[in-house]
């Protein structure tokens, strides 16, 4: 939890108690239906909470603006980015109904408004959103080709609509047909080792080549 307070220090007291009582949330919950590894729960804080709002490093969401996340799993990086950002709507959906469960009871325990969900596969999600994000769902290519036409023409940020997906590693194949695409280290923001190797890659809307 200090870590959120060392890289966020200007949140409400709602704010910061809403991040403390995730840990318990999700202990509790994945030990009825596990959505996090063993490992990772214990580091709810660094490989979940805060990687999730290294998103929030690259574009600080205005209110009203309409995201969606892909693969949620169990919430990330949905839930901690509506934490940080209340006034921005966020739809969390996962083609696996035991997740969109125990994102509904974090949601719920959490008190969030401003977060919907829905069990079922991207494609089939109607509408259009200002920004598209993710983590660890699927390649590029596979990713674009789900969320096509999913992205509202109209942008209303610094940075035009289109994807924000948390990616690791290498990535210089995947991204090879997106010379749009920027990476954006997130070692650059975050000084602890987990993120020496992790990117937020920004796709905007007009991303084919
Ligand atoms: C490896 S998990 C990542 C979960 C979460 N984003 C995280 O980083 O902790 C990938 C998730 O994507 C979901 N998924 C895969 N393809 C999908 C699709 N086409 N539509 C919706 N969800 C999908 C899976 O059910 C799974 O929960």
């Amino acid at each position: 939890m200090e870590l959120i307070k060392k890289y966020f220090p200007n949140l409400t007291d709602d704010q910061y108690a809403k991040f403390a009582h995730l840990e318990a949330l999700y202990k509790d919950w994945n030990l009825k239906i596990n959505v996090v590894s063993r490992k990772d729960i214990d580091e709810i804080y660094l490989r979940h909470v805060l990687h999730s709002l290294g998103i929030a490093k690259i574009l600080k969401f205005k209110p009203g603006t309409e995201i969606l996340d892909v693969g949620t799993g169990g919430g990330f990086p949905g839930i901690p980015l509506a934490i940080l950002f209340p006034e921005t709507n966020f739809h969390l959906v996962d083609s696996i109904g035991k997740k969109i469960k125990v994102v509904n009871e974090v949601v719920e325990g959490s008190q969030l408004t401003n977060v919907k969900t829905t069990n079922s596969r991207v494609e089939e999600i109607p509408g259009t959103f200002d920004f598209i994000v993710s983590r660890a769902v699927a390649a590029m290519p596979t990713f674009v080709h789900w969320t096509k036409g999913k992205i509202a023409k109209k942008s209303n940020h610094e940075l035009k609509n289109g994807i924000l997906y948390l990616k690791g590693g290498d990535l210089s194949v995947e991204l090879s047909d997106y010379p749009k695409a920027e990476i954006h280290e997130l070692r650059d923001y975050f000084e602890e080792e987990f993120f020496n190797t992790k990117k937020v890659v920004y796709l905007p809307l007009k991303y084919k080549p």
